[in-house]
């Protein structure tokens, strides 16, 4: 394995940092460019853009400096240029921005071929996640889905899955709530979903449990914190106007980049040793429901095969079922009438059980069952997509359904969270929150892939959408029938990371209630 910082690099940076002698060529140039990115900038600043659908380009820097403006707000700009666009496709060249559907179908499915992953944020996450299945294309991906989408369809990892938030929602979440509920504790519930969400996603795919949710196991702990910062100082790779700038941090092995290295080093280190023990140990040999053991078991993949595959799944899972949860309950902390009418179909599929069964958790098809809730859901992710943005580059020149031009190398960024926001899509009350629009006759129907790219749409949709559901929906009954909440301060502001996080965190105060169940003691 090899990292940067190489001896090459060591040699430069020392080098370097004595005494930075800059040639007057290199002066000069870079005077005029930084003159050319103020002057445009300060254009930008004063001048509406001729065009709602083409943003304005200018001479040498092309459109730079709009993206230099708002490389911190990419997801209000766009989202803001696309609720002014009459075709709701924006061309900020070389970037279309999207909410359109019949655009989103072109892109994901029908010309599929022509729009791989690629650009900044696969540069960017390259170090991290190899060839895994979250960014590559082609063959590699191709062998990578068809495995991975056989054993995610299996039944037993559906129940291996639900085993796992059981057993850490009434063995941990459920005693620390009620812990906080006694003591008056206001409780972070998006740190608590992030740390359940870990623990759990570790032991579906390594079954390893870093039992984060209890703060108690050291090397847990230092998995997650590694975990963490790399996912973010990637993603910060990837927001960056200027990639350039990253990449000589990177070649100087200094500052951010430093702080990069030594988290994936991290990471890499704990699933070798993870696939090493499990190879070790022989799958079948114990748990052999992980993914890690279907896949030792099933085939002659290698050890970096495995922990590229591996790494991409624990990212694809880690941040985005937390996300959703967090601002789904934040939309709860509003709604005592959706509260009460989720609960009204918990008690109701309660009754049905008959009176030995009062005090489990849900089994999977009761869970299946919970269409009111799956609606709920599903209107919370309308609303607040956890993965907003989502890039493709195009590979040959290409025209859109709409009409919009597409240049080879362009990307083309489609906006989840405007469509989620478009009255052409959802009608006039689309910024409201109203989990019956899901619904005909009480069931839950749902909608286009391509109108709600949510878990994403065609050949590459998210392989752990069921997964997610299943979650959230046995997560969301256990924390309802049990507790009372109260959101304690003022939320709401997104902070685009991995996936859409909440600014902030959400502060609540819990409350146990005398009407839910009597305990959650059993694990099925
Ligand atoms: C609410 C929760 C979730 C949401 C909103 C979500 C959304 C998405 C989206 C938008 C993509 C496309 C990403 C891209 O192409 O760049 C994706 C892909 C993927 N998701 Fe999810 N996801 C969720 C949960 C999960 C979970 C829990 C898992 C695994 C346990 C998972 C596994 C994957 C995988 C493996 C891919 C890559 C598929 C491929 O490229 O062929 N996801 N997801």
């Amino acid at each position: 394995m090899t990292y940067p910082g190489t001896p090459l690099a060591d040699v430069v940076r020392m080098s370097l940092r004595p005494k930075m002698e800059v040639s007057f060529y290199f002066l000069s140039s870079s005077c005029l460019f930084l003159f050319c990115i103020l002057a445009s900038a300060l254009l930008l600043l004063f001048k509406k853009p001729s065009s709602p659908t083409i943003l304005q380009s200018y001479p040498l820097i092309g459109t730079l400096p709009h993206f230099i403006k708002n490389c911190n707000r990419v997801l209000e700009w766009s989202t803001e240029l696309l609720a002014a666009s009459p075709t709701a496709t924006v061309t900020v060249a070389p970037m279309v921005f999207t909410a359109n559907p019949s655009n989103v179908e072109h892109v994901l499915k029908t010309n599929f071929d022509n729009y791989p992953k690629g650009g900044s944020i696969v540069s960017a996450l390259h170090d991290f996640l190899g060839r895994g299945i979250f960014i590559s294309n082609g063959e590699q991906w191709k062998v990578q889905r068809k495995t991975a989408s056989f054993e995610f369809n299996t039944k037993s990892l559906r129940a291996f899955v639900l085993h796992a938030v059981r057993r850490e929602a009434v063995g941990r979440l459920v005693p620390l709530l009620r812990r906080a509920s006694r003591s008056g504790e206001v409780v972070d519930l998006q740190d608590v979903f992030e740390r359940f969400a870990f623990d759990n996603i570790c032991s579906l795919v390594f079954d390893q449990d870093p039992s984060c949710l209890l703060g108690g196991n050291e090397e847990g702990e230092r998995f997650f914190h590694a975990f963490d910062e790399a996912a973010h100082l990637c993603i910060d790779r990837a927001k960056q106007a200027l990639p350039l700038v990253w990449k000589l941090k990177k070649w100087l092995d200094v500052g951010s980049e430093r702080r990069l290295r030594e988290s994936m080093s991290t990471v890499h280190e704990f699933v070798d040793m993870f696939i090493y023990l499990k190879r070790r140990r022989g799958a079948g040999d114990g748990g052999d429901d992980d993914l890690l053991s279907r896949f030792v078991k099933n085939g002659e993949q290698s050890d970096e095969f495995l922990r590229d595959f591996l790494i991409s799944v624990v990212l694809a899972g880690r941040d985005t079922t937390p996300a959703a949860i967090t601002w789904f309950f934040w939309e709860l902390s509003s709604r005592p009438d959706v509260v009460e009418a989720i609960r009204e179909e918990l008690r109701s599929i309660r009754s049905k059980q008959g009176e030995k069964r009062t005090d489990e958790v849900f089994a999977l098809e009761e869970l299946r069952g919970m269409h009111y809730l799956h609606a709920a859901i599903s209107e919370s992710l309308r609303l607040h997509p956890a993965v907003p943005l989502l890039p493709r580059v195009c590979e040959r020149d290409d025209k859109l359904p709409d009409g919009t031009k597409v240049c080879k190398g362009w990307t083309v960024m489609y906006n989840s969270y405007a469509m989620g926001r478009d009255e052409g899509i959802w009608g006039e009350d689309c910024k409201e929150f109203r989990p019956e629009r899901w619904l005909e006759e009480g069931e839950f129907q749902a909608v286009s892939a391509f109108r709600y790219p949510v878990f994403h749409a065609g050949p590459r949709m998210c392989l752990g959408k069921d997964m997610a559901v299943i979650q959230m929906k046995a997560l969301t009954a256990i924390i309802l029938e049990g507790f009372e909440m109260e959101l304690v301060e003022e939320r709401g502001k997104h902070q685009l990371s991995v996936s859409m996080r909440m600014e902030g965190g959400l502060p609540m105060r819990f409350r146990e209630r005398q009407a839910g169940t009597k305990a959650f003691n059993l694990i099925k």
